[in-house]
């Protein structure tokens, strides 16, 4: 049996502990989930003493792999513990790793563990297939990210346009991944996800755009290459406790820790 930390207890994070305590996901189970402060959630029997506001807790259950789901600071905070404490690390936060001084951190520490830092598609697709591209002359990876008006409240968007006038789709950033990671920290992971897997951050070329017009989270990749070329739109269905995060985060997540407890894996 695999055993699984999560780090974050929100949107994402609540989807896969329940699938891990429903004993949904052959061959893991869940050792703790480790949350900003405990007084703060209130859950059912089935979590009784699982949810811990303290690392040393959280670690001392000898986790296996930990997941995080919790934001970019997360990743920052606990990625080397999580590496030099023998654990594969799952990042959803992937626009965290558009740090390059941590990215070397984390890397360096899972050379030194022997673990991985693993990165689900999560919201995007087509990942796979640009890294394989990436092996063999990639020329060009673009990402267009649109979401409905109500997925960026509260974030880097409203210093950009009145959101309450928007009646039109209206382009609020142009530029590379790296900026539109740290931009968009809660809505733009994708973009650090294809830099990764294809041309880096800075030859990703991003657009985001606030959409009146849709009610899912829309991305289009484009990718040109001497394999061909790669169009895929992906239309997230909104998570209903966060609008920036599509449901099927989560269940990358899930298939993530499938494969690692699998004999089988598909769709690498
Ligand atoms: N790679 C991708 O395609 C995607 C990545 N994301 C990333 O995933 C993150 C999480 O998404 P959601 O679950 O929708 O967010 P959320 O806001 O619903 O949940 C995050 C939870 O983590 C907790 N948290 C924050 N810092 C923490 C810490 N240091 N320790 C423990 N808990 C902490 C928060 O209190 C909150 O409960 C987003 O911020 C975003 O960066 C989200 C969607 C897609
Ligand atoms: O869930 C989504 O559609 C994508 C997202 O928030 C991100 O890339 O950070």
């Amino acid at each position: 049996m695999l055993n699984v930390g999560i780090i974050g207890f929100g949107t994402a994070g609540r989807d896969v502990v329940k699938r891990l305590v429903c004993n949904e996901i052959e061959g893991c189970r869940l050792s703790g989930v480790l949350v900003r402060s405990v007084s703060n959630h209130s859950t059912g029997a089935s979590l009784t003493g699982l949810l811990t506001d303290d690392p040393e807790h959280f670690f001392s259950q000898r986790p296996d792999v930990i997941v995080e789901t919790a934001g970019h600071g997360a990743v920052a905070q606990y990625g080397e513990m999580a590496l030099e404490a023998g654990c594969h690390f799952v990042v959803i936060s992937v626009g965290a790793l558009g740090d390059a001084e941590l990215y070397n951190r984390l890397v360096a520490a899972a050379r030194t563990s022997g673990k991985q830092i693993l990165l689900p598609s999560a919201a995007v697709a087509g990942l796979d297939r640009i890294a394989a591209a990436a092996e063999d002359g990639l020329d060009s990876v673009r990402l267009t990210t649109r979401k409905p008006v109500k997925a960026w409240r509260g974030t880097h968007a409203e210093t950009v346009v009145n959101l309450d006038e928007i009646t039109e789709p209206t382009v609020i950033y142009t530029g590379n991944a790296r900026d539109s990671a740290r931009l968009f920290p809660e809505s733009v992971n994708v973009s650090a996800a294809l830099s990764l897997a294809g041309l880096g951050f800075e030859e990703t070329e991003v657009q985001v755009v606030v959409d009146p017009t849709i009610e899912r989270n829309v991305h289009e990749v484009t990718a040109l290459g001497k394999f061909g070329e790669l169009k895929v739109e992906v239309q997230n269905t909104p998570s209903p406790d966060n609008p920036k995060t599509g449901h099927i985060v989560a269940m990358s997540v899930c298939k993530v820790l499938r494969n690692l407890a699998s004999p089988v894996v598909v769709g690498l």
